[in-house]
This record gives structure tokens, C-alpha cells and sequence, in this order.
């Protein structure tokens, strides 16, 4: 399996070379250059298999010869061996209909751990192979953060940067960023927005000098293998709800598009995927775009959703890829347009992204209102990221029972209330424990440095901050 660009001018590369190169030379996403199809009978012979053995079916064709059946086997039984439920993604029904696919019984509570957990396995693997170091800079609006610290800490081929935005996490996410002690792992509290973050990510991968000096690698999901690992959950769900011989439609709160779009990556694949509706807090670029008035950046307001405070959605990139056809010169033109404010998406585009796509937006009181009327009906604790997918697919339900069609709708639940508990607690009177695993989150030191948002500036901290 080849690997390509967004933009069209990198050069092809294989699964482990994307994996370990993140942005691709010409400030494009990879993405596999043919996207791999399961038959009727692949797809439902994948009931009733455990959710390693599912992550491997779906995966494989993806990863091609770049490790051994057993090898990869063996990654993914380690990858999902921290998880705290035995169904690792398990499915709740919440009302007639509609369903919650819980993604947060990972080490970190959110759905990053299904992708880092695996590619820190993958990242080691490779890495030992080699011989080789990298040093991984990230961005985080407060869960990849997480999630990258926790699967990378310790590793001695890996130094590990990750920039959030300062004040914009909750206490929980900063404190899971910044109480690690391992000597490989550095927290940076950055003076701006998730945007300016992942502007200064991309800005270190567009300057090629630093980028080879220190070998620099990503682990958002600019990297391929991240949203691949996100696939799976939607083939286990579905499958759960009776596919291939049934259809089902997704609700995805949304930020930065990684994994709603690995669930189109899966409906291409075959599964029978009716809707993708992308779920937004008021942070609505998407919803906007989709609702047909272009992609405009705005200013990012705080919300009491923060990890999907995001207005350049960067995943959104490989969906226009698609919509237009595969044309790589269109996309770059279009990334040109959004340095400078924005975009109109052409007619054809918006048609193919509207086969797959659909989305609403939660309002900061509909988001808390819908933590505790969910919790008053059924008994489950949303937190604020979860409740935005679940109004809005309550809505998605309303109007396609309209429509007389009677397609179940999974919600996913990306991440624990624990992690937002002063919002959770404002909108349900109830306070959501941490897992005692991590009582003493509250106790520990915290290390971070507070650095300018200025390219050269962290540049230089990376730099005299690596590990030897
Ligand atoms: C809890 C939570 N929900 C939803 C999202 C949005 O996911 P994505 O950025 O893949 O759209 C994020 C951040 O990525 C998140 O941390
Ligand atoms: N919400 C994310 C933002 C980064 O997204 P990614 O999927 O590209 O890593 C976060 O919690 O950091």
C-alpha cells in the first residue's frame, strides 16, 4: 500500500514511512492511495470477534508487510491490554433507536487512547527496527496531549513536546499533561488558541531545516495511522447493531475531523454507513461549511467543550480531497485561500461531501441541558463532548423519522465526564469521580513551561529541552 498527499507534490511513501514522517513535505495529509474494500461476508464475519481481532481484519490491508501477521497481532493485544473494559468500546442503548458507543475506558479517558495506545506500540516498533530516534511535537486542545504523554513516556527512541493552549484545557487534561516525570515527556502551555498550536505543528513540518535536525514527528492526526486506529470502533459497533445486513448512521462530536472521517474511511471500506453527522459546539466552522456558507475561519471561543474548540478542523483537508475528485492542485489552492480567511466550497464538492455528511451545532446551554435531561432519562453521565453529539443527533433522529426511515444512530462518547467535572457539575448537580487509579491526580507535582507563541521561540525550547 502506497501513501500520498493531500496536495499532491510529496512523494509516495509506505505505511511506516508515512507513520513516521506526519506532515507530508508539501504541507499535505497522507492518505492511502487506494482505500482498501471489505466484502459483505468479510465485514459480517466479524461478529461476535473480539475487538483486537476486528482491529486487525480492518487494519491489516492498511499496514500491507510493514510488520508480521504476529507482530501486528502482538501490537494490538498491547495496545488494548490498559483498556478498563473487556468490550474496550462498549455499545449502551439510550433510547429507542439510538445509541452511545462509550470511547473513554482507555488510560486517559477519551477516545485518543484507541489510536496512541497503538501507535506508541508502532511507533516502538519501528523505531527499534531502525535504530532510528524521533522527537514528537504535538497539539492539543487537552486529550491527544494526554493520550500522546501517556503512551510515549518512558520510551527512549521518542522525545515528546506537546503545546496546549494555555488556561483553554481543563485542570484534569493539564494535569495529566504535566504531572508525568519521565525525563522524555514536556508539556507547553502556549499563550493562544488550539489554532495557534497546530499552526506552530505545522509551521515546525513546513521548516525543513529544524524538521531534520531533530527528526521531527507527529502524532496528531496529521498522521495517518491516527485515524486509522479510529476506524475500528466503527466496525465493531456496527456490526454490534446488525451489520453488513443492516444499515446504521453515526453522531461525531467534531473538532478537527479525525474520526469522523475515519468513519467515512469506513463506510468506503463497505460498511453500510446511512449519515455521518458531524456534531459542533459553537465553535461551528463545519456546520457552517456544510450548511452551505463556506469555510471561513473565525475567531475560537471558549466553550464548555474545549477539546473541540478548533476552527482550522485540519482533517477536513482529506475529506476536500475526496470532494474534489482527487485533485491535489484544487486542495492546495484551497489550503492557499484559508491562510487568508477562507473558502467557498465548489458546488460538486459540497454535493459529494453532503453524500456522506450531515451536521448540527449544540449551543453552550443546549450542551448542558443535555447532560442532565440524558442523565435524568437514562442514567448515563455525558461529558460536554459527548452531550454536543447527543443533541444533535437527537435532532438528526427527529428528522429522519420525518422521513420514515428507521436507521439506528450511535453517538460516540469521546471522553469521561470525570475529565470535565465543574461543567458536568454545573449541568447535573453531580460530581463525576475520577477512577481510583487516578486519585491522586490532584496531589502531584505538575512540570510545564509557559513559552511565547512564536515559531523561533519554541523552536529553541525543543531544541534545548531533548533528551540525550
Ligand atoms: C473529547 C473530545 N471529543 C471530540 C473531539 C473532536 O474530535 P476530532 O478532533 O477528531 O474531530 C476531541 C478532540 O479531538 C475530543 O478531545
Ligand atoms: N481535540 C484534540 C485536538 C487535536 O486533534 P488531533 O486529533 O489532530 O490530535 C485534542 O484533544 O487535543
Amino acid at each position: 500500500m502506497k501513501y500520498i498527499s493531500t496536495r499532491g507534490q510529496a512523494p509516495e511513501l509506505t505505511f511506516e514511512e508515512a507513520m513516521l514522517t506526519g506532515l507530508a513535505r508539501d504541507g499535505g495529509l497522507y492518505l492511502p492511495a487506494e482505500i482498501p474494500v471489505m466484502s459483505f461476508d468479510d465485514i459480517a464475519g466479524l461478529a461476535g470477534l473480539s475487538y483486537e481481532e476486528v482491529a486487525f481484519r480492518v487494519m491489516q490491508p492498511y499496514i500491507g508487510d510493514t510488520f508480521t501477521d504476529a507482530e501486528f497481532r502482538d501490537i494490538i493485544a498491547r495496545a488494548y491490554n490498559g483498556f478498563g473494559h473487556a468490550a474496550r468500546a462498549p455499545l449502551k442503548q439510550l433510547s429507542e433507536g439510538q445509541f452511545l458507543l462509550e470511547l473513554f475506558h482507555g488510560p486517559t479517558l477519551a477516545f485518543k487512547d484507541f489510536a496512541m495506545q497503538l501507535i506508541g506500540q508502532l511507533f516502538e516498533a519501528a523505531l527499534s527496527r531502525r535504530g532510528e530516534t524521533v522527537t514528537i511535537v504535538g497539539a492539543t486542545s487537552g486529550d491527544t496531549g494526554s493520550a500522546a504523554i501517556e503512551a510515549f513516556r518512558g520510551l527512549d527512541a521518542v522525545n515528546v513536546f506537546i503545546l496546549f493552549p494555555h488556561g483553554r484545557v481543563s485542570e484534569v487534561q493539564r494535569r495529566q499533561m504535566t504531572t508525568p516525570d519521565d525525563a522524555n515527556v514536556h508539556a507547553i502551555a502556549l499563550d493562544g488558541d488550539f489554532d495557534d498550536c497546530q499552526a506552530r505543528v505545522k509551521d515546525m513540518f513546513n521548516h525543513f531545516a529544524f524538521r531534520d535536525e531533530v527528526r521531527l514527528a507527529g502524532v496528531n492526526s496529521i498522521n495517518f495511522a491516527r485515524v486509522l486506529a479510529q476506524v475500528v470502533y466503527y466496525f465493531t459497533s456496527a456490526v454490534a447493531l446488525g451489520a453488513p445486513h443492516r444499515k446504521v448512521s453515526f453522531t461525531v462530536p467534531t473538532g478537527n475531523f479525525g474520526d469522523i472521517f475515519a468513519g467515512y474511511l469506513a463506510k468506503r471500506m463497505g460498511l453500510p454507513i446511512d449519515r455521518l453527522v458531524v456534531a459542533t459546539n459553537q465553535n461551528d466552522i463545519l456546520h457552517r461549511c456544510l450548511s452551505g456558507q463556506g469555510y471561513f475561519k473565525g475567531s475560537t471561543i471558549p466553550s464548555v467543550s474545549p477539546s473541540m474548540d478548533i476552527q482550522v478542523s485540519s482533517n477536513f483537508e482529506r475529506a476536500l480531497y475526496y470532494a474534489y475528485g482527487e485533485d491535489g492542485r484544487a486542495v492546495s489552492q484551497l489550503m492557499d485561500e484559508l491562510s487568508s480567511g477562507g473558502f467557498d466550497v465548489s458546488q460538486g464538492a459540497m454535493e459529494a461531501l453532503r453524500e456522506s455528511f450531515s451536521s448540527g451545532r449544540a449551543s453552550e446551554e443546549e450542551t448542558l441541558s443535555t447532560i442532565a435531561s440524558t442523565l435524568a432519562a437514562t442514567g448515563e453521565l455525558l461529558c460536554p463532548h459527548s452531550a454536543v453529539g447527543v443533541k444533535v443527533a437527537e435532532e438528526a433522529l427527529r428528522a429522519s423519522d420525518g422521513a420514515g426511515t428507521k436507521v439506528p444512530m450511535i453517538t460516540l462518547a469521546t471522553a469521561h465526564p470525570a475529565k470535565f467535572p465543574a461543567a458536568v457539575e454545573e449541568a447535573s448537580g453531580v460530581h463525576p469521580p475520577l477512577p481510583s487509579r487516578m486519585s491522586d491526580l490532584y496531589e502531584m507535582p505538575e512540570r510545564l513551561s509557559r513559552v511565547d507563541n512564536d515559531l523561533a521561540a519554541i523552536e529553541d525550547h525543543i531544541k534545548r529541552h531533548i533528551a540525550s
